[in-house]
């Protein structure tokens, strides 16, 4: 049978396809964990029954993972108090076992990274070709940290400030998520959730803090991981120093997009309200408290916007002092690299404790990276902590971040980095359901798109998809033309062309916020964008993402499908359309379908078939190198036109545009033998 149509064999309609889409999300889950399992681990008995919850059952509730498994009941959730307790009991310490087996149970990993493990991975490498098992020696930097066992345990354990406790119960925020789980004890008290034997015995200290490196999947809640740790610990530093009065600069986060930056800004200020803590995106008016051989503070442009979040100055005095004053008045603030790099050029920002890398793998890749790393190094402040996040990480990343902080460390600060995997690393989120899609031509595909757009109960080869949805291209010109060739799909009765737009980074910066903020209140249907939108951007009631040109990457596709089934939301659709030009480079994405699959449970056999992966061709590493920096070629520049019109008609049309161009190429000719004719003649003018 032939491999393309192998791939693209539909999964059978459910119930609910035939149903009229809507705006709700897939399906209302209440629990954000991905993974819950708290047998995992344990040696079971074959055929033992585990209790089932219904959903009726699973809402409201606290979970609680260190419950027996027998007495594990569901608790309704109690009212939240308006006014919180002054005082709350300290959780004990769990012992190891628990501890071991919480993590196990939430799949996460904590390892201690140090800059020799480039050797220790050479090594592995070499003794898996030569089929012999690593020692058990190779592997023992596993640390187990105390996990968080509830938000509750913020406050109780880790003495979170009350207000901030109230704002995050305010937003919803009950179940802490694995990441969450994971890796907020360690930010928050890295003495207490470390233990100090691991500490002790790998030569590392938690006193100052720790270097850290969060992988977990898409929509798990990477953002709050941060904020609350970033927003506590500014509020501590300045209980702990009486003389500081106003809003110092202490902590940056750096994001690849301006609208994830606007995104990480509102997350933070609706858990920073009431809290002073200050949270400001970068803009053009903002003014830096940095340091330098000039001392002077810097603008990026002296232009009001007229808002009050930042004040910019107007003093051309030298004097550093009065410029301090002027500077941004700030706690945190969230930037993309090349926006505050340009600012900063040989400046320093000796304030900044805490610097956060929000999709590090990116904001280290070539693109980013001279940027990213300026800005690191402009952070002087000895006590700085980095703090970097993905979904995906290549190990040349983590290797760069090692080296960079080996670069940096002194005797008294030594380079402990902790990394913390969730699931299997570099997977998509497990909720979501894949499908590749085999189109013979390209414009197979406009016609496949149209059919989700309108499914017809006959259809048997495309999944059904709800809107809201994303539709990535490959380039801007293809989502633009893509967005022209679909715009009057939508009858006039449900919106006509008002619903579906399109997002990429040649429109101005408003037309930008303007369409995010339409599609999150929900009146687009259909988004087409590029690779801008794939990573970070959280949009809770997307129900479905289009490939509608292949992914250039692996982690692309993980960022891309990951925009749907966030925060637990089950029943999310990834839908991949490729050609017969794709095929060449299609292994790399059925691979990462196929692990993320196996992270879901899918038994072999359900998902996507093994021997059909494997007779794919390879894609080498010059080809992968080409894809990422390029995409697929026949879709660039002038031969990637998206249209409906068939071969015959643009033949047609062709010839037509043929016709016009040899006539006027012989009309000018003609006139240019006059000119020359004339150039010869005694007056040697051409008369107008
Ligand atoms: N503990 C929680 N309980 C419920 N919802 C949560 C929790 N933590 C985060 N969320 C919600 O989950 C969604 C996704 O979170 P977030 O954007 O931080 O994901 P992420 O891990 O950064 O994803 P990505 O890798 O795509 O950037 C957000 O809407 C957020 O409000």
């Amino acid at each position: 049978m032939d491999i393309l149509k192998l791939l693209s064999r539909g999964t059978k309609k459910t119930s609910n396809q035939n149903q009229q889409s809507d705006l709700k999300p897939a399906s209302k889950t209440v629990n954000p964990q991905l993974f819950n399992d708290p047998t995992r681990g344990l040696k079971r008995k074959r055929n033992e029954e585990q209790p089932q919850l219904s959903q009726e059952d699973d809402d409201g509730l606290e979970i609680d993972f260190f419950a027996p498994q027998d007495t594990k009941k569901p608790v309704k959730q109690a009212p939240v108090p308006n006014e919180l307790p002054e005082t709350k009991l300290e959780s004990p310490l769990l012992d190891e076992e628990t501890v071991r087996q919480v993590l196990r149970s939430h799949r996460l990993k904590v390892t201690l990274l140090s800059s020799h493990d480039k050797k220790t991975a050479k090594v592995k490498k070499a003794k898996k070709k030569e089929s012999v098992k690593p020692k058990a020696k190779d592997t023992k930097k596993q640390l187990f940290p105390q996990p968080l066992t509830s938000f509750a345990e913020l406050r109780a354990t880790y003495n979170i400030s009350p207000r901030l406790e109230s704002n995050l119960i305010t937003q919803g925020f009950r179940i802490p998520t694995e990441i969450q789980l994971g890796s907020l004890p360690m930010l928050m008290d890295p003495n207490r959730a470390i233990p100090a034997l691991a500490a002790e015995e790998f030569n590392f200290s938690t006193s100052n803090g720790i270097d850290f490196l969060g992988v977990a999947p898409t929509g798990s809640g990477k953002t709050l991981s941060f904020l609350i740790p970033t927003i506590n610990n500014i509020m501590r530093w300045r209980a702990e120093d009486e003389n500081q009065k106003e809003h110092v600069l202490e902590a940056i986060i750096v994001a690849p997009t301006k609208e994830l930056c606007h995104q990480i800004g509102n997350e933070g200020r609706k858990i920073a309200q009431g809290t002073g803590v200050k949270i400001v995106e970068m803009k053009k008016n903002i003014t830096l408290p940095t340091e330098s051989l000039g001392a002077d503070d810097l603008t990026l442009e002296n232009e009001s916007d007229g808002d009050n979040e930042s004040v910019s100055s107007d003093d051309e005095s030298d004097d550093h002092e009065v410029q301090r004053k002027t500077a941004t008045k700030t706690n945190i603030l969230v930037t993309t690299p090349l926006v505050l790099q340009n600012l900063l050029k040989s400046k320093t920002l000796p304030t900044v404790k805490s610097l956060i890398l929000d999709e590090v793998d990116v904001l280290l890749d070539d693109a980013f990276r001279s940027q990213t790393v300026g800005i690191w190094s402009a952070c002087t402040n000895p006590d700085l902590r980095l703090t970097c996040w993905s979904a995906t990480m290549g190990s040349h990343i983590e290797g760069f971040i090692l080296d960079q902080l080996k670069s940096r460390a002194s005797p008294e600060r030594p380079v402990p980095l902790i990394r913390l995997v969730v699931g299997l690393k570099d997977t998509a989120v497990p909720l979501v359901k894949h499908k590749l899609v085999y189109t013979a031509t390209e414009q197979g595909k406009l016609f496949a798109l149209r059919q989700l757009l309108h499914p017809k109960s006959s259809s048997n080869t495309l999944p059904f998809m709800q809107l809201p949805f994303l539709v990535f291209t490959q380039t801007i010109e293809r989502a633009t033309a893509l967005h022209a060739e679909l715009k009057f799909d939508f009858p006039i009765e449900a919106g006509g062309s008002s619903r579906i737009a399109v997002l990429h980074s040649a429109l101005p910066d408003a037309a930008r916020s303007k369409v995010m903020a339409r599609f999150r209140a929900g009146e687009i249907f259909v988004l087409i964008t590029t690779d801008l939108l794939m990573r970070g951007i959280d949009l809770v009631g997307v129900n479905g993402v289009v490939n509608y040109d292949l992914p250039a990457t692996a982690a692309a596709y993980v960022h891309r499908v990951g925009r749907t089934g966030r925060a637990g939301h089950d029943g999310g659709v990834a839908v991949t359309f490729y050609t017969t030009e794709d095929v060449a480079h299609l292994k790399t994405i059925a691979n990462v379908i196929a692990l993320s699959e196996k992270q879901a449970g899918k038994q072999e056999g359900e998902g996507m078939p093994k021997w059909l992966i494997d007779s794919l061709p390879k894609v080498s590493k010059e080809e992968k190198k080409k894809l990422k920096e390029r995409g697929v070629e026949s879709r660039r520049g002038n031969k990637a036109k998206i249209t409906s019109k068939s071969a015959w008609e643009r033949r047609k049309e062709n010839n037509r545009r043929g016709a016009i161009a040899g006539s006027k190429k012989r009309k000018v000719e003609g006139s240019e033998a006059n000119v020359s004719r004339g150039g010869e003649s005694e007056w040697g003018g051409i008369a107008d």
